[in-house]
């Protein structure tokens, strides 16, 4: 048999893992600079899908430690995507470019896949046309692009942490944006430019590329915004309860929470106040990583299409 993807516990009272048992908290030790935080997405039995951004290129793979469930794992490897170059625009001025920002971390051993502990669908594989409903081997992978990512606005969602209000203890929460595939994908993508870093950018393109996939703004709704700590996080399209992953949370133009601490968990706002319209968010489209993800994951048994 196989193993189901996309699948999670929707009943009120599960517990946050339950609720995404595919979402890890990735922390990375740097002696004597405390860690960093990202979070991943359980993409197979052994492999976690993340940003490449979250790591630089002297950390190894025993500084890593990754939660999921509840259960601390160990790291055998990282492997960055090859064209992955944070620095490559230097000259111009530009401190930090993102193009194909994702990365895979590999465990020393298997998880024992249960109802905390689940990968997610990926696009362009076997469980994803499952998910889907469609009939399999018929279905393609363009099909999957046409059916997941239509031409338009497309509702999608990321998860974060937030604050419980009773317990203070950490919570998880689901946000919803809106991924700008048709007119407004200008716009979204013009507002690149207006993070500080870019200011010396003259052409948008130089900063976001074909790989990218933009959420955040006001049109046609007010979208919440990412954090930093939420790079590497899958973002998600539900489709009839199941979660089928289409990005790779890669960076935004604000760090709206810096200054805010993390959401109430009960509060009823779906998004940080004071969110400036040119908050946009970036994320790398697994659609347009898909050579490299079956590559490195051509023994994962994921029937990739
Ligand atoms: C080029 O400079 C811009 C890019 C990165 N931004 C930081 C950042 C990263 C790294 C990752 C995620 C997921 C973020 N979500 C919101 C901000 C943010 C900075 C500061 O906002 C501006």
């Amino acid at each position: 048999a196989f193993s189901m993807c996309g699948l999670a516990k929707e009943y009120e009272s599960a517990d946050n893992e339950e609720k995404n048992p595919w979402l890890v908290s990735i922390s990375i030790l740097r002696s004597g600079r405390g860690t960093e935080a990202c979070k991943g997405a359980l993409v197979s039995e052994k492999y976690i899908l993340t940003a490449a951004h979250c790591f630089t290129i002297d950390d190894r793979a025993d500084q890593i430690t990754v939660k999921i469930g509840k259960k601390n794992m160990e790291v055998a490897s990282l492997k960055s995507h090859p064209q992955y170059t944070v620095g490559k625009l230097r000259n111009l001025g530009i401190p930090e470019f993102y193009d194909y920002d994702v990365a895979l971390l590999e465990l020393k051993e298997k998880i024992t896949l249960n109802s905390q502990a689940r990968a997610i669908c990926l696009p362009c594989t076997a469980g994803t046309t499952r998910a889907l409903r469609r009939p399999h081997p018929q279905t393609t992978c363009r099909d999957h692009e046409e059916e997941l990512m239509a031409v338009g606005i497309v509702k999608a969602l990321f998860v974060t942490p937030c604050r419980d209000k009773y317990t203070s203890t950490r919570g998880l929460r689901r946000r919803t944006v809106r991924i700008k595939n048709n007119d407004k994908k200008q716009s979204c993508e013009a507002d690149a430019i207006k993070a500080k870093q870019y200011e010396n950018v003259t052409d948008v393109s130089q900063v976001v590329t074909e790989r990218f996939l933009c959420t955040g703004g006001t049109e046609p709704e007010v979208d919440p915004n990412t954090c930093k700590g939420d790079s590497g996080g899958p973002l998600i399209i539900a489709k009839r309860m199941r979660y089928i992953q289409v990005g790779v949370i890669s960076w935004g133009v604000v760090e709206v929470c810096k200054s805010t601490p993390p959401m109430e968990c009960q509060s009823d706002k779906e998004f940080q106040e004071h969110a400036p319209s040119h908050a946009r968010d970036f994320h790398i489209s697994i659609f347009k990583v898909l050579p490299w993800l079956r590559e490195e994951l051509r023994d994962e048994g994921l029937d990739f299409l």
